[in-house]
């Protein structure tokens, strides 16, 4: 298959039963053009988090196939799958273990084989896309949340991901540092799956949305359409902040 023409991400007839038999994904199918960003919403309880554990293979086992820049998610290839896909979850606290910045950031290139100065200057590039280059020999748990969100999403750049999963990134942030997150978001040259309940921060990053809904992708289009589809939003029991407009916003991104 031509590399350029790969999509980054291709999920094809997903679905999934917990062990104890409730069905959480009912045949989820959709694909993910390299360098695209694009938005997960859905309501609470939709199947968004066992989408994404099924991105890097932590939960497998059901029918249907995902592939990662055309490769299988299973068992043989985990430890590629797992530095294609880098997951930065919604506490930066469970990713985030070592005494300083550094050891957090070098942690996942190092345990790939990387050392001396290749692995330093893969952690300095990592800190520096998130803004975060000169706290590197600072204990995490002295940083604000928001510094500590940035460490999280620079511990899963140093593996240079081909798809950057991240779940609820402007949960707990300031203004300020939403909008620097966005920005740093914007600036990066790699696939952005994010899966949130921010409808303007999805609007504000993603030019392209899906809605997964009871196991089920329920539109797939882009984010300021189905944002201004308000049977949609509905039906899916998404709604948007009193007062916002997401026509204010669409088409000046
Ligand atoms: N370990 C589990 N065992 C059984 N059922 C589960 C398990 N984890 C999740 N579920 C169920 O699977 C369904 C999908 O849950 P999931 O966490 O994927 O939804 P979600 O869209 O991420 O929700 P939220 O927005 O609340 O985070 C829910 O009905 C949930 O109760």
């Amino acid at each position: 298959m031509d590399a350029v023409t790969t999509a980054s991400l291709d999920v094809s007839g997903l679905a999934f039963a917990y062990p104890d038999g409730h069905q959480a994904l009912f045949g989820v199918d959709f694909s993910v053009a390299r360098g695209e960003r694009v938005a997960l919403l859905g309501p609470n309880g939709a199947g968004k988090t066992t989408l994404v554990l099924h991105l890097n293979g932590i939960l497998t086992g059901g029918a249907g196939t995902v592939k990662v820049a055309g490769m299988p998610v299973d068992k043989r290839n985990m430890a590629e799958i797992r530095r294609k896909v880098g997951i930065v979850f919604q506490d930066p606290d469970d990713q985030l273990f070592m005494p300083t910045v550094r050891e957090d950031v070098a942690f996942g290139p190092a345990a790939a084989g990387m050392k001396g100065a290749e692995l330093e200057a893969r952690v300095h590039k990592a800190l520096g896309l998130v803004g975060m280059a000169e706290y590197a020999d600072r204990p995490p748990h002295h940083l604000s949340f928001g510094q500590r969100r940035r460490v999280a999403v620079a511990t899963v750049l140093a593996m240079e991901p081909e798809i950057l999963v991240l779940d609820e990134p402007s949960s707990n942030l300031d203004p300020a540092s939403r909008r620097e997150l966005a920005d740093i978001l914007r600036s990066l040259d790699v696939t952005v799956l994010m899966v949130t309940h921010d409808l303007p921060y999805a609007l504000e990053l993603c030019p392209r949305a899906l809605i997964l809904s009871g196991g089920v992708i329920a539109a797939d289009g882009p984010t300021g359409d189905l944002l201004m589809d308000e049977d949609l939003m509905r039906a899916h029991r998404l709604e948007l902040p009193f007062g916002f407009d997401p026509a204010s916003v669409a088409g000046r991104r």
